[in-house]
């Protein structure tokens, strides 16, 4: 058995807020030792990717005392008892399965008689038959056509995940004869975004997608009814023209006009389920099937490394621990995700609901008030156009924003040219190497105002390319490090009851029930 215990309560917390180690990064990354530093501390990934670590805060007895804290925070012990099906989330007594949608990493976990494995991988055999015949015009539409272009009507998990993931390897699908479909996304209840796919796409040949896994969100529900008026207005049929994924136990499980539903089940969180029939439908239409399963595939690979009970072979659980030093140690409120490959532009994006959700949270998994500081924010951009943007908050702003760098060897699309004696790729990758010194050692000044401290922290993964393996890797490592994470600050990283006031709230405007300073707002936007 584990004991679920809080941050403040490990010996090894208590240590490591007793070193009087303070790691001066101008020191240690400059010159020859700066070298041998980041030759040194960095770990292999999943999928030939490396975590480099040289320009964080630590060294030797720092990490040392974060492996006693992984050890006695039983990180391992707790993604055991996660991955056999243990009730991890606990605020609403459920099992948490996503590890599962791509891989057996532990026992068989059965519910109900159901062998959850076997259920998964029914429902992703089921999605690449659909996506088969679809793209071999055995599924048209009621012309007898094939269908050109597939919608995804969903938000937050319904949409985040599968949106970066697909921008993520277009690109790369162009290049390398994978493209099949292109897709769009409609998310936000604003109009505006339905009219604009709707305005961009032929809808007679338009393939949609509803997903929602509870089937009752407001934004979702809405964009439905729009693309169904819009359907009909074309005097087509909507039930030629949508499939439903959702839970077996949503309200849209029974529903009859869609020409097929995909499932998962309360098990998999919104955040995670890019790897469950969420993310499976769109992106085995728009890529195929195979591209889809060697993206589950990466995933699984870094799942399989999250097992590792040593830190320098496990990179999603030494990059949660240093986060921990630095927001519970270092006192940092912030975390950038800078990704140098515009294919990342919204895994970012995906990352803030993914972490934020998961452990923007005050009590531990037990109900109560914990002493210490749980998720930090997060944000990011692609590179080099933060640079032209919050870079400078970064590089002298009075906040000190530890970053996550990736980067890769190559482009994808494979079009590139020498300018100036270099190439695009080339200059991008020397961006992100001049940024990292730069953060860390930064430069003196006479003149205050062109002064860098530096002692900005960043880590940095390097893979060569981005593909569906090395993107699923690089995703789960995210997913694993929040995990562990979540385990530290001992908080349900796995529900979501901030989201839940919101709803309510909006749902008494639109029922003419506020009263006070709601009523007064409501007037004000015109409602
Ligand atoms: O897939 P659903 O049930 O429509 O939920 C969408 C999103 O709403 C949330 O519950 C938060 O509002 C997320 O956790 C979830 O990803």
């Amino acid at each position: 058995m584990v004991a679920w215990r809080n941050l403040d309560q490990l010996d090894a917390f208590h240590a490591l807020q007793a070193l009087e180690d303070q790691v001066v990064l101008k020191e240690v990354m400059l010159g020859d030792s700066g070298k041998e530093r980041v030759e040194k501390y960095q770990v292999p990934m999943a999928e030939g990717l490396v975590y480099n670590f040289a320009a964080k805060k630590v060294n030797d007895r720092v990490l040392a005392t974060l492996s006693d804290l992984a050890k006695e925070a039983q990180l391992t012990e707790k993604f055991q008892e996660l991955y056999n099906g243990e009730i991890i989330n606990t605020g609403e007594h459920r099992r948490v399965l996503h590890h599962l949608v791509r891989g057996q990493l532990g026992e068989d976990v059965c519910v109900d008689g159901v062998n959850k494995r076997a259920f998964y991988v029914e429902q992703q055999n089921k999605i690449a038959d659909f996506a088969k015949k679809v793209h071999a015009g055995e599924i048209t539409n009621e012309a007898g056509e094939k269908f050109t272009t597939v919608v995804q009507i969903g938000i937050g998990g319904s949409d985040l995940g599968p949106r970066a993931i697909y921008i993520g390897l277009e690109n790369w699908a162009k290049k390398t004869g994978n493209f099949k479909m292109e897709a769009k996304f409609i998310s936000n209840v604003d109009p505006d975004d339905a009219a604009v796919v709707l305005n961009s796409i032929d809808i007679a040949h338009a393939l949609f997608i509803l997903v929602s896994k509870s089937g009752t969100t407001l934004e979702t529900l809405t964009n439905e009814t729009f693309v169904k008026n819009a359907i009909k207005k074309e005097g087509l049929d909507p039930a030629r023209h949508m499939v439903a994924v959702t839970s077996e136990t949503s309200p849209l499980a029974k529903g009859t006009d869609y020409i097929t539903a995909f499932f998962m089940d309360d098990y998999i969180g919104g955040r995670y389920s890019v790897s469950s029939s969420v993310g499976g439908a769109i992106l085995s239409l728009a890529f195929g099937p195979e591209v889809f399963a060697d993206f589950l595939a990466g995933m699984a690979a870094a799942d399989d490394t999250a097992k590792n009970e040593d830190i320098f072979q496990n990179p999603a659980m030494l990059d949660a621990l240093i986060g921990v030093y630095e927001r519970n140690i270092l006192d940092c409120e912030v975390t950038a995700v800078l990704p140098y490959s515009q294919a990342m532009s919204r895994f970012p994006a995906h990352l803030q609901q993914a972490d934020m959700e998961s452990n923007g949270k005050s009590v531990n998994r037990f109900g109560e008030p914990v002493h210490y500081k749980t998720g930090p924010v997060i944000f990011g951009e692609p590179g080099t156009n933060g640079q032209h943007s919050f870079y400078q908050l970064l590089h002298q702003g009075t906040t000190i924003v530890p970053l996550q760098f990736i980067g890769f060897r190559e482009n994808q699309a494979g079009m590139d040219d020498v300018i100036e004696g270099s190439t695009s790729q080339q200059k991008l990758k020397a961006n992100v190497a001049a940024q990292i010194v730069a953060f860390a050692c930064g430069k003196e000044d006479q003149d205050l105002n062109k002064k860098f401290e530096g002692e900005r922290p960043s880590s940095i993964i390097v893979g060569d390319q981005l593909t569906p393996k090395t993107l699923g890797a690089i995703l789960a490592h995210f997913e694993n490090k929040i995990m562990f994470q979540g385990f530290l600050w001992n908080v349900n990283s796995f529900d979501q009851e901030g989201v839940q006031l919101g709803k309510v709230l909006a749902k008494n405007v639109l029922a003419g029930k506020s009263e006070g300073a709601l009523a007064a707002y409501s007037k004000l936007l015109g409602i």
